[in-house]
């Protein structure tokens, strides 16, 4: 899965000029590539394809309509987490009877949204949880299929903030407890434990640790049909990391060998839950350069695009390749830029001494791999409204979601006339 490429600013797989869109959206603004996204569900699908496995697409990572109508279109299904996503899921096309429910805390309201939608799973994480369920399912008079997700104490080897397997960690129901929760489960109306669901992190580029907790998994599998669970289904979470810098993801090929190495004989059918493999290469983030800031310690390039717009470098220290949009002239050296944004935070940075070819005042730049876990994360802090979304296909762009005027986000709030 390679990243977006540029010629003479143009997208590479599509034909759009990045200025033409720049110049009727204005910056910044995040950019999809169809191309790109379907490439990458085809690449997810076709390596599952002689397995009992579906996908269904984490739009936690990217919920945009236009995204996921495009999934939906290739027969995807959907994680999400939140009853927004949900909505989202069913609104992009996504049928409910593709949609798993994942999350530590689901509220009673979004359980009877989901069971009235007619979700395909829910995946519980807690006794609290697995109880209120089945209040909720039986005062609705239905069975919720219900799969736990397992914490099985795997190190995924991946950023503490997004790691989520370790006994530490706040994600699922511990793995030497399983056993009890669905002795529990079988003794309560409106509940039917149908499978068992493992997601130990994201960004991962070794399939170690994915070998190790699906290992655990299809051991727990054995225990529980032995205790008289039917147990049909496997949930095996998030997908590939993905090349940011140089970082190597494992062959979806190999990845799905493995898989079936370990669920081939256990007649059950395969959910996967991809995100970032799926997005993050299909995006970038287009700015500005506002002024260049030569100081007598650093060169700053100080971009109209900020941490409020494109967290994950100061949240977790994230590489993003950054590249002028127009090319540099023939022989330019590369010069260290600090790449940063207008926001009043020195963690507002994108890259520290980044060798850039010079820039320029007006100049536009793309922020790469920026399709997942970018626009969804991003705020309004200091009143900086929500950036555009477009969507390109071959030669035709669409603006997905416009920017809103800062007299639209002001006309959002009411002062009481008490004030
Ligand atoms: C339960 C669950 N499923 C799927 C995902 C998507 O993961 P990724 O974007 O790494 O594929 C996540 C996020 O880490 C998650 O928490
Ligand atoms: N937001 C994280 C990924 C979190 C995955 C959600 N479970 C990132 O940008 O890398």
């Amino acid at each position: 899965m390679s990243v977006l490429a540029y010629r003479d600013g143009i997208l590479h797989a599509e034909s759009v000029s990045l200025d033409a869109v720049a110049r009727e959206v204005g910056t910044p603004f995040y950019l999809y590539s169809t191309a790109a996204l379907e490439a990458h569900y085809s690449a997810y699908a076709g390596a599952f394809a002689g397995q009992d496995a579906g996908v269904c697409y984490a739009l936690k990572a990217n919920s945009n309509l236009a995204v996921v109508r495009t999934f939906a279109r290739l027969g995807a299904g959907g994680d999400v987490v939140s009853v927004g996503e949900m909505k989202r899921a069913l609104a992009g096309g996504i049928p409910a009877e593709r949609i798993v429910f994942s999350g530590v805390g689901k509220t009673r309201d979004e359980m009877r949204q989901a069971l009235e939608a007619g979700i395909h799973q829910l995946n519980v994480e807690s006794i609290p949880e697995l109880e209120a369920l089945s209040e909720v399912a039986a005062s609705l008079g239905v069975e919720a299929p219900v799969a736990f997700r397992v914490n099985p104490d795997v190190d995924a080897k991946t950023h503490a903030k997004i790691s989520t397997g370790k006994k530490e960690n706040k994600f699922g129901i511990d793995h030497d407890q399983a056993r009890e929760v669905y002795r529990r489960a079988a003794s309560l109306p409106g509940i039917k434990a149908v499978g068992i669901a493992v997601h130990i992190g994201s960004q991962m580029t070794d399939l170690a640790p994915f070998r190790a907790a699906y290992e655990r998994v299809a051991a727990l599998l054995h225990q529980l049909r032995e205790d008289g669970h039917d147990i049909q289904r496997l949930d095996l979470g998030g997908g590939l990391g993905i090349t940011y810098k140089s970082e190597a993801p494992p062959d979806l090929a190999d990845y799905a060998a493995m898989v079936r190495s370990i669920t081939g004989n256990l007649g059950c059918r395969i959910t996967l839950e991809p995100g970032r493999s799926l997005v993050g290469n299909a995006g970038i983030l287009v700015s500005r350069v506002i002024y260049v800031k030569q100081g007598l310690h650093r060169r700053f390039a100080i971009v109209d695009a900020a941490m409020n717009d494109l967290i994950r470098p100061s949240l977790y220290e994230a590489y993003h390749g950054i590249v002028p949009v127009a090319e540099p002239a023939k022989g330019a050296a590369l010069k260290p830029y600090d790449v940063v944004g207008p926001v009043c935070e020195s963690g507002d940075t994108f890259a520290v001494q980044r060798p850039l070819p010079p820039l320029a005042d007006e100049d536009l730049v793309a922020f790469l791999s920026a399709g997942a876990y970018g626009a969804v994360m991003a705020s309004t802090y200091n009143t900086r409204p929500l950036i555009p979304e477009v969507l390109v296909n071959g030669d035709r762009f669409a603006v997905i979601r416009p920017r809103p005027t800062v007299e639209e986000m002001l006309a959002a709030e009411r002062i009481p006339d008490w004030l």
